[in-house]
């Protein structure tokens, strides 16, 4: 039990953190991520074609800030450039402060549900399994589950929720933010509910960037949502920077006359609009911040893993 906080005690501390969601599709990750933030969040991965981490949605339990992040395109890639990105989609996992599998209480363990675990067993942030739909399932079948997930993979918890009713998400919640590491509020709570659009948003642009220059450019360029205004007219208004570490690298970025960026910005801006429904506006700018790598809190930021030595 926690204790009560008297009224004239320091503030408390807050805690803050990321957690992957890992699951096969439909699962119910979506209906979690909604269950779990108490409103419906927009985001339809399933549109996106990145593989990065992806912010589904924040929210706040017991002076915690909980960020949820998903991994879309973990799946079977078709595509070459689409395979070679899909290396960088675990990161998610292990860039994460904890990892929450998700089974399908009926689907039980099938083939993607092995494939995840083998997968994760070489990460090593604590582990939660979450077996999601035990409104449809008898206990007796959940139990053998559980036992059996335990089994193939160290579990720090282990809960049976039901996305659909909200059965034990609250406890699921209570204890992702008891475990989350202490540590201030990554996101101000007033951009809570824009955070995962405009997080969306810049991997949008960030993926353009890579498909057209990935040749050239030596490293993932980082891109940052400046502004998100919604118009009168209800289009968005978008603003974003995208950040490289030299002169020459801003150059290839414009193209001449600054026809790359143009060509970039086309595709991204048709890409966000359609995901939003509504006219966007979209405004790039190339800025160089030099060693913008060396920063461990600017790597994590954007979702990317800190080289190590
Ligand atoms: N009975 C039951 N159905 C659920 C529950 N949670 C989700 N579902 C259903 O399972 C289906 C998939 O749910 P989603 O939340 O879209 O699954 P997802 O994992 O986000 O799917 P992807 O976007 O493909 O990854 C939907 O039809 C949901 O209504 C639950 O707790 N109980």
């Amino acid at each position: 039990m926690m204790a009560e906080t008297p009224e004239n005690a320091a503030p408390v501390a807050t805690r803050c953190g990321f957690v992957a969601l890992i699951g096969a599709p439909n699962v119910g990750k979506s209906t979690l991520v909604n269950a779990l933030v108490g409103s419906k969040v927009t985001i339809v991965s399933r549109k996106v074609q990145t593989t990065r981490a992806l912010i589904r949605g924040i929210v706040i339990d017991n002076n915690a800030q909980i960020i949820l992040v998903d991994t879309p395109g973990i799946f079977a890639p078709k595509r070459r450039l689409d395979r070679a990105m899909v290396s960088t989609a675990w990161v998610g996992a292990h860039d994460a402060d904890l990892v929450c599998v998700l089974l399908d209480a009926k689907a039980g363990i099938d083939e993607e549900a092995e494939a995840i675990f083998a997968k994760l067993a070489i990460v090593n942030h604590p582990k939660i399994l979450v077996i999601n739909k035990v409104d449809i399932v008898s206990k007796e079948k959940l139990l053998k589950l559980a036992q059996a997930a335990n089994e193939r993979l160290k579990f720090a918890e282990t809960f049976m929720v039901s996305a659909m009713t909200g059965d034990g998400v609250d406890d699921l919640r209570h204890k992702l933010a008891a475990m989350v590491p202490a540590g201030p509020f990554h996101y101000p709570e007033d951009q809570m509910s824009d955070a995962p659009m405009r997080h969306l948003a810049a991997e949008i642009t960030r993926e353009k960037i890579f498909r057209q220059l990935h040749q050239e450019l030596p490293y993932q360029s980082t891109v940052e949502t400046d502004t998100w205004t919604e118009r009168k007219d209800k289009s968005i208004r978008i603003e974003q920077t995208i950040f490289v570490e030299r002169e020459s690298q801003r150059k290839i970025v414009l193209g001449k006359g600054g026809a790359t960026i143009k060509s970039i910005g086309a595709d991204a801006r048709k890409e966000i609009a359609e995901i939003v429904g509504v006219p966007v506006h979209l405004f790039l700018f190339v800025k160089v911040r030099e060693n913008w790598g060396d920063d461990p809190n600017r790597y994590r930021e954007m979702g990317l893993e800190f080289p190590k030595e």
